[in-house]
This record gives structure tokens, C-alpha cells and sequence, in this order.
């Protein structure tokens, strides 16, 4: 048998046609629906007087929409987010699917609630009708984003028309230094790479650095792939996985767990296997980093200054000029020296407890600086209840963060949470685009330690100098 990725072997897995032009239609897993992109796909089914195919393997939760305050469960003022969140409520117990509801304490944003409650497991095909899917690529997962058309024609017949990606290596080699995080990890690979450099391709990431990250640190570098311009990202399992995912609500149990376990072992890519692109990238080289424009790939360590436009190439210059000016900035600052007004942790990216036991750390005893709006969002019901627990909480709420409920929140602004035109937040989301927080809105990404360490401060820190 000629040697094999692991994106090949989950492919060769899954598919159930194949036309003579490469085009496959391959099996899906689990399906997870949130309120955004579901409402004209379940429409289209009550239209057609058709079924889910398999409500046993699709699961419901709203989370874009949702407030974050204490009072959410009493209605959404905004009627578009209203509209959507009640849709998504009628449609789930009509088709009989999974669902967490608001006031469920597993609700959370859905790239969170998947793994947490072991929907999500190696060697399966996963989907949704959201960009950062490719989250759930951490359990050695095929998992992409797909679009609300294509959602319907998963509801309806549990499989999806795809056409396969290339094959793309993206290995972190040794350690990572005292302070640097999956964070840093996945925004210097789309430095590296930029937003386009993982077009076509499905990544695997892989070496000494990934490997020796938990499974919430997995999930954050996974679920930037996107950001890379990848299909998808995934990493093979292994003991971490296993461990994480075994005794979670869904996952396999007895015999089951057993014969998955057997399957499990063998998704790994063959020593030999062949990738039509390879990045490396030394861990030890890799800094605290943050973003200074409004794009993923605009990133440099925090010791770093605001670039000059005119030392990129071709049309970056212009990009570079119209970032640096949206973002208020000037060439030459250092970006240590840039003052913010709010702080954001939470988010698919960063939502997860791990990511808030880092920014408690480095938050414990401290207060945050006087005038800042700092808001913590757990991922998720559960990371919420996890974190009281572990008194993390009140380290956040003791320094001045606001403590919210689960929901992407601040992450896109769909909810009330959202920036003033102007205002300038360090945040631990995915994207920077132009008001993508909020109109006018400026966003520098970041991890949660070093988002801890802006509330602080009140300015872009280098995280290490307050270690
Ligand atoms: C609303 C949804 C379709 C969107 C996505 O697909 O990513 C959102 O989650 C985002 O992060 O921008
Ligand atoms: S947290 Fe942000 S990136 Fe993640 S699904 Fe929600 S809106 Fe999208």
C-alpha cells in the first residue's frame, strides 16, 4: 500500500462516491449547527418535506447571538439575533436533533461544546456551517466550515460534495520559550505563511512543540488554519487525545472504545507520505507576538515596532498603508508603546479553561489599570462553572475583569458586546478585520497571558516582563 497522510487516510475513510473528475461524496460524522447559518437550511428541508437524515449525529447551540449577561435568558433585544436564536430553538426540537439551550450550562460556542461533550473524535469527518470548524482538527479530525446551502444537503443526507485539498506539513520544531502559547505558535505560522499560504491544502501540523501542547492548546493552533487560507487543520492523536476524550459524554464506551481505539492508533502519516508543501519553523524562535494591522497576517513579536509600508512588496503596500491608518498607528512605533481601552479574552480561539488559567496567572494579586474595560467570556457553561470552581473567577473579577456568560460575544459583536467606534481592544479572538469587533472598532490579537498582561498595564506588554 503506497505510504499515506492522515488527511488522506481520513479521506479514504469516508468517501461514498467518487465521479470521474475527483469529486467525492464523502461521509459525515457529526454535523454541529449553530443559529447564524442554519435557519434557511432548516427552511429548506420543512420546504422539501424532508427529514435529518441523522439527528443522532447533528448537534444545536446558539452562541453568536447570545447576550453574555446575567439576564440573557430573559430575550435578545436585537430582533435579527432574536429571529435567529428562537429559529434555531424551533428547528432543533422539530427535527429531533441535539441541542443546548441558552439556559443549558453545556451552551457555549459550538467549536468549544463539540470536544467538551465528546462529540467530536479522531478519524471523523466533522462540520459546520462556520469558518473555524477546523478547531475540532485537533483530535486528528477532518473538520472544515461549510455554507448554509451545503448544511442543508448534510441535514438532508449526512454527506457532503467535495473535491479533495493538497497535502501541506507544518512542523514546529523543539521547545517554545518561557511565555510564548498555541497563541503564538498559530499567529507566527500565518506570519510566516500569510493568509493565503494554506490555499488548497489541508495542513498537519506537526513536531516536538505540538505535540507537547494540551488539547485545548491543540485546538487553538487548529483553529487559525482558516486564517492560513487552509481547508482545514489537524493534528494526529495520540495519549493526550485518547485521555481528553475518554468518559466525555458522547465519546465510545466498553467494547465501542475499544474497536475505536484500534482505528485511532492508525491515524498517523506514514514516514514516507507525500506533502506538496512543507513549513518549518523552530519553536525556540517563536515570541510572544500581537497583531498590528487588520489582517491575521500582520503580526510580530511584541518587542517589535509598526512596519514601514514600503518594505513589503507589491500590493502589501498599499494593505499595509490603509491598516496602519485604520488602526491609528505610525510606522516606527514600538508596539509595546500602544495604549488600549478594552480587553477581551474569550472565544473559540481562546475560550477554553486553560487559556483562562494563563491570564488568571498572570493576573492573581493584580488590578488592571484604571479606565480599562476588561471582560472575560468562558467558552462555554462548563469552562464557566470550571473556572468558578477553581477560584479563577474571582482572581478575574478581583482585578477588575467583568466575569460574562458562554457566547462568541466580543469575538465578531453579533451580541451587545462590542467596541466604540475608535477604541482600540487587545483581544484573544481569531480575526482584526476593519470593525470586526465593532464599528470603527480596533482589534490587536494576542494570547490570553498577554492579554492579561494589557489589562494590566493598559498597554501592549511583552507578557515575560511580568512573569
Ligand atoms: C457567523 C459565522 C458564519 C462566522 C464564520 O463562519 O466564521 C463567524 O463564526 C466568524 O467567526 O466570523
Ligand atoms: S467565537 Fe468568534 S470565531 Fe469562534 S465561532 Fe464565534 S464568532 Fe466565530
Amino acid at each position: 500500500m503506497s505510504p499515506k497522510t492522515l488527511y488522506d487516510k481520513i479521506w479514504d475513510a469516508h468517501v461514498v462516491h467518487e465521479a470521474d473528475d475527483g469529486t467525492c461524496l464523502l461521509y459525515i460524522d457529526r454535523h454541529l449547527v449553530h443559529e447564524v447559518t442554519s435557519p434557511q437550511a432548516f427552511e429548506g428541508l420543512r420546504m422539501a418535506g424532508r427529514k435529518v437524515r441523522a439527528p443522532e449525529k447533528t448537534i444545536a447551540v446558539p452562541d453568536h447571538n447570545v447576550p453574555t449577561t446575567p439576564d440573557r435568558v430573559n430575550g435578545i433585544e436585537n430582533p435579527e439575533s432574536r429571529i435567529q436564536v428562537e429559529a434555531l430553538d424551533k428547528n432543533a426540537r422539530e427535527f429531533g436533533i441535539h441541542y443546548y439551550p441558552v439556559n443549558d450550562i453545556r451552551q457555549g460556542i459550538v467549536h468549544i461544546v463539540g470536544p467538551e461533550q465528546g462529540w467530536t473524535l479522531p478519524g471523523m469527518t466533522v462540520v459546520c456551517g462556520d469558518s473555524h470548524t477546523a478547531t475540532h482538527g485537533a483530535f486528528g479530525a477532518l473538520a472544515h466550515g461549510i455554507g448554509t446551502s451545503e448544511v442543508e444537503h448534510v441535514l438532508a443526507t449526512q454527506t457532503l460534495i467535495q473535491k479533495k485539498s493538497k497535502n501541506m506539513k507544518v512542523e514546529i520544531t523543539g521547545k517554545l520559550q518561557p511565555g510564548v502559547t498555541a497563541k503564538d505558535i498559530t499567529l507566527a505560522v500565518i506570519g510566516e505563511t500569510g493568509t493565503a499560504g494554506g490555499t488548497g491544502y489541508v495542513i498537519e501540523y506537526c513536531g516536538e512543540a505540538i505535540r507537547d501542547l494540551s488539547m485545548e492548546g491543540r485546538m487553538t493552533v487548529c483553529n487559525m488554519a482558516i486564517e492560513g487560507g487552509a481547508r482545514a487543520g489537524l493534528i494526529a492523536p495520540d495519549e493526550k487525545t485518547f485521555e481528553y476524550v475518554k468518559g466525555r459524554p458522547h465519546a465510545p464506551k466498553g467494547a465501542q472504545w475499544e474497536a475505536a481505539m484500534a482505528w485511532w492508533k492508525t491515524l498517523y502519516s506514514d514516514d514516507d507520505a507525500h506533502w506538496d508543501k512543507v513549513v518549518t519553523i523552530r519553536g525556540e524562535d517563536i515570541a510572544p507576538v500581537v497583531t498590528w494591522g487588520t489582517s491575521p497576517e500582520d503580526v510580530l513579536p511584541i518587542t517589535a515596532t509598526v512596519p514601514n509600508p514600503e518594505d513589503f512588496e507589491g500590493g502589501k503596500v498599499e494593505a499595509a498603508r490603509r491598516s496602519i491608518e485604520y488602526m491609528g498607528l505610525k510606522p516606527g512605533q514600538k508596539l509595546s508603546d500602544i495604549e488600549i481601552d478594552t480587553v477581551f479574552i474569550g472565544s473559540c480561539t481562546n475560550g477554553r479553561i486553560e487559556d483562562l488559567r494563563a491570564a488568571a496567572e498572570i493576573l492573581k494579586g493584580k488590578k488592571i489599570k484604571d479606565g480599562i474595560r476588561a471582560m472575560v467570556v468562558p467558552g462555554s457553561g462548563l469552562v464557566r462553572a470550571q473556572a468558578e470552581e477553581e477560584g479563577i473567577a474571582e482572581i478575574f473579577k478581583q482585578a477588575g475583569f467583568e466575569w460574562r456568560l458562554a457566547g462568541c460575544s466580543m469575538c465578531l459583536a453579533m451580541n451587545p458586546d462590542q467596541l466604540q467606534p475608535g477604541e482600540r481592544c487587545a483581544a484573544t479572538s481569531n480575526r482584526n478585520f476593519e470593525g470586526r469587533q465593532g464599528r470603527g472598532g480596533r482589534t490587536h490579537l494576542l494570547s490570553p497571558a498577554m492579554a492579561a498582561a494589557a489589562a494590566i498595564t493598559g498597554k501592549l506588554t511583552d507578557v515575560r516582563e511580568l512573569m
